[in-house]
């Protein structure tokens, strides 16, 4: 059995060698001639999967290791017979802290205390969930739009968008990219709301580029609106908006979920997924695959304040490393691509061993998804 794996998958061949020959290959362009004699084929977001690409083709089974999957068409592959499966809330915990280490970073700048501003978030699935119990646990005010989970009649205080775009000083989107129907979210984002944002507000996109619409957002910039704007996606990628670019305050090439941890954890929940579908069950535990982080231990002495918890938070991962990148390469053809494809060893809070003297960080730091404990100073 052949199975093709997109190369930016780690752990790939390792796992998937365990039930077939694997053949590594780029996802955008992917080499289609390798789709003559494939029976899977396990893509990440860049690999436009629909009939254009299998009609024909004697693949079985398609997994993506990402959570977003508007780049498959699943109803065809569902009429084609072939099986699918994503990896849903894989790398959520990467996003938030992305958003996290973007939001300590503006407040350092502009001199402001995460407590006082009120976030909204947009779209409250695995990631925004995830957000809301870090940014809750840390006190800061939180405002929820998700109109699926309010009509389901999930639990939760959901608001419509008009009262995000009225009240909050942050506002973060975190949905799907739908193009069409009752909860359509391309340029969710449009001129008249970006016009509508507080002055001086935060404006987050770590979901999908088309979700903002990048011109308007642009025009609302040169106009002279006092906006700040965080974006990880673009539209379009991967040749995204140069002027656009020079304008956000932080800009990265689609990295957000970007940690070791959540590219481990998609390629995990695929290999289980078909494996399953195979009929030869297999689970993985993910700490059998992940090698040790480069900080082990530290002790923090004394109570949590704002700036500590950046400190921390930017030892772990801070964006600005990923962000001066993007503006020396951007523009130049295949560079966005290679950045993401080259992307330098990143993991999540956990990974950091924290020991407090401190009873009340070390609660609020363990709230924050770090691995913090109580060590009373002798
Ligand atoms: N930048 C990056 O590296 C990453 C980007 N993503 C993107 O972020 C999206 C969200 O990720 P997850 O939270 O894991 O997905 P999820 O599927 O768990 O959550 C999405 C939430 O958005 C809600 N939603 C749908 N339509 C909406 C609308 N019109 N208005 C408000 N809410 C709406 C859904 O009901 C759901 O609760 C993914 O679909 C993916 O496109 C995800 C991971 C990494
Ligand atoms: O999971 C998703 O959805 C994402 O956006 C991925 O983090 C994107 O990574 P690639 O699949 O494009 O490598």
């Amino acid at each position: 059995m052949k199975i093709l794996v997109d190369e930016n998958m780690p752990y790939a061949r390792e796992l998937f060698s365990r039930l077939g020959d694997v053949k590594a290959v780029p996802g955008r362009p992917i080499p289609e001639q390798e789709l003559n004699d494939a029976d899977a084929l396990m893509v990440r977001s860049v690999t436009k999967v629909n009939a254009q690409l299998l009609e024909g083709k004697p693949v079985r089974f398609v997994g993506t290791a990402t959570a977003g999957t508007d780049h498959v068409d699943d109803a065809w592959l569902a009429q084609a017979g072939i099986g699918f499966s994503a990896a849903p809330g894989c790398n959520a915990i990467a996003v938030v802290e992305y958003v996290f280490s973007a939001l300590l970073l503006l407040a350092e700048r502009d001199g402001f205390t995460l407590t006082d501003r009120t976030v909204g978030i947009v779209g409250v699935g695995n990631v925004g969930s995830r957000l809301q119990a870090r940014l809750e646990a840390l006190g800061v005010r939180t405002l929820l739009c998700d109109p699926p989970r309010a009509d389901r009649g999930d639990d939760g205080d959901f608001l419509p968008l008009e009262t995000l775009v009225r009240d909050a000083d942050i506002l973060t989107f975190h949905t799907p990219l739908f193009k069409d129907g009752p909860y359509k979210t391309h340029h969710l984002a449009d001129e008249a709301l970006i016009r509508s944002l507080k002055p001086g507000a935060i404006l987050i996109n770590a979901c999908r580029g088309p979700v903002v619409d990048n011109a308007a957002l642009l025009a609302r910039l040169e106009a002279g609106q006092r906006l700040s704007v965080v974006l990880d996606v673009w539209e379009p990628e991967p040749d995204l908006n140069l002027a656009l670019l020079a304008r956000v305050d932080i800009g990265t090439a689609h990295i957000a979920g970007y940690t070791l941890e959540g590219k481990a954890r998609g390629t995990t929940q695929v290999f289980e997924a078909f494996s399953e579908f195979i009929g030869q069950r297999q689970q993985v535990a993910l700490d059998t695959l992940l090698p040790a982080p480069a900080f082990g231990r530290l002790t923090l002495h004394g109570p949590l304040d704002q700036a500590t918890l950046k400190s921390l938070v930017h030892l772990v991962y801070d964006v600005r490393r990923d962000d001066a990148p993007l503006r020396a390469v951007a523009g130049q053809a295949g560079e966005f691509d290679k950045l993401r494809k080259h992307y330098q060893e990143r993991r999540e809070w956990s990974s950091l061993y924290i020991q407090c003297d401190d009873a009340d960080a070390a609660a609020l730091l363990a709230k924050l998804g770090f691995n913090a404990v109580h060590h009373p100073a002798r």
